[in-house]
């Protein structure tokens, strides 16, 4: 579906990514794991070509019959949001602060040349129920009347609002508390799981990886050093610098539950219900 091969990113003054090869399956969860600088963003951001004017990238990007790297701005601009989204860690970067959630939404479909004004707004009310949000009140809402998590949930919903194929989440709990986070790494799961869409999630947490993603791509110093089946790779690593980042997953302290701190499924359902009304 998506097939990256020999990606080479730079700037004038050194290679940031070189000779890369990965692909995405369709309704494949893959993630793209290293450490910090080891050219995680910048492969994402080649991919919608939203890379800054002073990097260039250079291979094949395929997707459909189309490599990537050759279409035009206006070609570009068609396909992001309608084939492939984003989501990003500074989840307030998806919304302009002083406009209201809803009307965003609203100008994005408008933009991609959605005309029926009644089935947008309907579009947009089914997305953000979709995302677990109270809909009609978000869609009235300021981006600053919402709490972290719920814009997280938002700027989900306007990643799906015209139904993509791929959805690359970029580091999109990093900013995020630890129960919000999880709950957001479970709707993408459960998103994926009732539509389809691939997801190429640019992340550095290995315990998260462990548990959401199918496949794993290992980036050093912007190179790929391993990539296999996530189980596989994460108890049998072939790569010396894949057996370090696992080392250097920080143990849990001490005392701290090994699991989250729901009772039960009811008390979980509870503080979940809450945390939309909140
Ligand atoms: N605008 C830029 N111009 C030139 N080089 C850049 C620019 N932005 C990032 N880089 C360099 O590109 C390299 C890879 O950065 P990238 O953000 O892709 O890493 P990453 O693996 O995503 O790390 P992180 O997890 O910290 O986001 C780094 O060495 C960084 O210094």
């Amino acid at each position: 579906m998506l097939t990256i091969e020999g990606l080479t990113i730079r700037t004038n003054v050194k290679t940031i990514v070189e000779q890369l090869k990965l692909a995405v399956r369709p309704g494949e969860w893959c993630a793209l794991a290293g450490e910090s600088g080891s050219g995680k963003s910048m492969t994402a951001f080649a991919i919608g070509g939203l890379l800054p004017s002073s990097v260039t990238a250079e291979g094949i990007i395929a997707w459909k019959d189309n490599n990537l790297l050759d279409l035009s701005a206006k070609q570009r601009r068609s396909l992001l949001g309608s084939e492939i989204s984003y989501i990003f860690q500074d989840y307030h970067g998806a919304f302009t602060p002083f406009l209201r959630v809803g009307s965003q939404l609203d100008e994005l479909m408008r933009a991609h040349g959605k005309q029926d004004r009644k089935a947008r707004k309907q579009r947009c009310i089914e997305v953000l129920e979709r995302v677990q949000l109270p809909a009609e009140r978000v869609y009235r809402s300021y981006p600053f009347q919402l709490s972290g998590g719920q814009l997280q949930r938002a700027a989900i919903a306007a990643a799906l609002l015209l139904e993509p194929k791929l959805l690359i989440a970029d580091e999109p709990t990093t900013a995020l508390d630890t129960l919000t986070a999880h709950r957001v790494l479970q709707l993408i799961d459960q998103i994926r799981t009732e539509t389809g869409i691939s997801v190429l999630w640019i992340t550095h947490d290995l315990r998260h990886v462990r548990k959401y993603a199918d496949r794993i791509a290992v980036m050093h110093e912007g190179s790929l050093v391993e990539t296999g089946e996530t189980q596989a790779v994460l108890n049998h690593p072939a790569h010396p610098y894949t057996r370090r980042l696992l080392a250097a997953i920080p143990p849990l302290s001490p005392g701290a539950p090994v699991r989250l701190p729901y009772n039960s499924t009811e008390e979980q359902n509870a503080l979940e219900r809450s945390a939309l009304h909140e």
